[in-house]
């Protein structure tokens, strides 16, 4: 599935502007900080997302800027847009729409493996951009890294595997990583997979668990391991409302 995403990536890229004008000194509001800073523990970053290439359509009635804003009054601590069109049914101008409406930081969900796209994805406002370990290897990965931090968003470095975990530690070492509990390859999440790997993490770099958290008890376990962040998309995305969504997710 992956490989089959990142050659549609590949296309799309090439007809992306190249230059992309104004909003340089924008100022960007920090991940790691709003992570760091957060009252709930673990902090929340509240996915909006109007479909995936294993569930397909997930929310009919889909308006970004009003989802993020009720994530934004139910206490999350940054959001993330899907802006990947042809799996996730997303676009660049959900992103400048939530942006616009929230004043947390915003996280780019796309498949990000060229510069080209990172420019874009400052200009359009994101405040932080999703790098995937498993779409390029180490090297390519931190050169990337670096130039997203030059452009002062911050990068949240997903991996699967401890292999890809020490791939990347061996080259540069991230301030946040995420887990991805999904198996690309079966699309199962299993929220144990966390632990399995964050063990593997050292102290001083936020951890954020990635998919399939739906319940008060996932979160409980996640807490009692130490986890920084939850990143929860579809659980509260199919929720009657965002706002208790959170909350029942938070045993509130
Ligand atoms: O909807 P969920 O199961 O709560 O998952 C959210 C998020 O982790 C998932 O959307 C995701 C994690 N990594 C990605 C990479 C690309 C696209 C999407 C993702």
């Amino acid at each position: 599935m992956l490989q089959q995403i990142l050659e549609v990536k590949k296309e799309e890229i090439t007809k992306l502007d190249r230059e992309f004008e104004g909003q340089p000194n924008q100022k960007k509001v920090s991940l790691y900080e709003a992570i760091a800073n957060s009252s709930r523990k673990p902090a929340l970053i509240a996915e909006v997302k109007k479909a995936s290439p294993s569930k397909g359509v997930i929310k009919e009635h889909y308006v970004p800027s009003e989802i993020a804003a009720s994530y934004e009054q139910g206490g999350a601590a940054a959001i993330s847009v899907l802006t990947d069109q042809r799996f996730f049914r997303g676009h660049a101008a959900d992103l400048v729409a939530v942006k616009q409406m929230v004043s947390l930081p915003v996280l780019r969900k796309d498949f990000i493996i060229d510069k080209v796209q990172i420019r874009e994805s400052a200009h359009i406002g994101a405040d932080a951009i999703l790098l995937i370990a498993a779409a390029m290897d180490p090297g390519k990965l931190h050169e990337l890294y670096e130039y997203a931090r030059e452009e002062n968003l911050d990068c949240l470095v997903e991996v699967h595997s401890v292999e890809e975990l020490e791939g990347v530690l061996n080259v540069f070492t991230p301030k946040l990583i995420g887990i991805n509990n999904r198996d690309l390859r079966t699309f199962k999440t299993d929220v144990t997979h966390t632990e399995a790997i964050a063990r593997h993490i050292p102290d001083g770099i936020l951890t954020v668990s990635e998919s399939g958290i739906k319940t008060a008890e996932d979160l409980t376990f996640l807490r009692e391991h130490n986890i920084d962040a939850i990143l929860v998309g579809e659980t509260l995305m199919r929720a009657s409302s965002p706002g208790k969504g959170i909350q029942l997710l938070y045993g509130e």
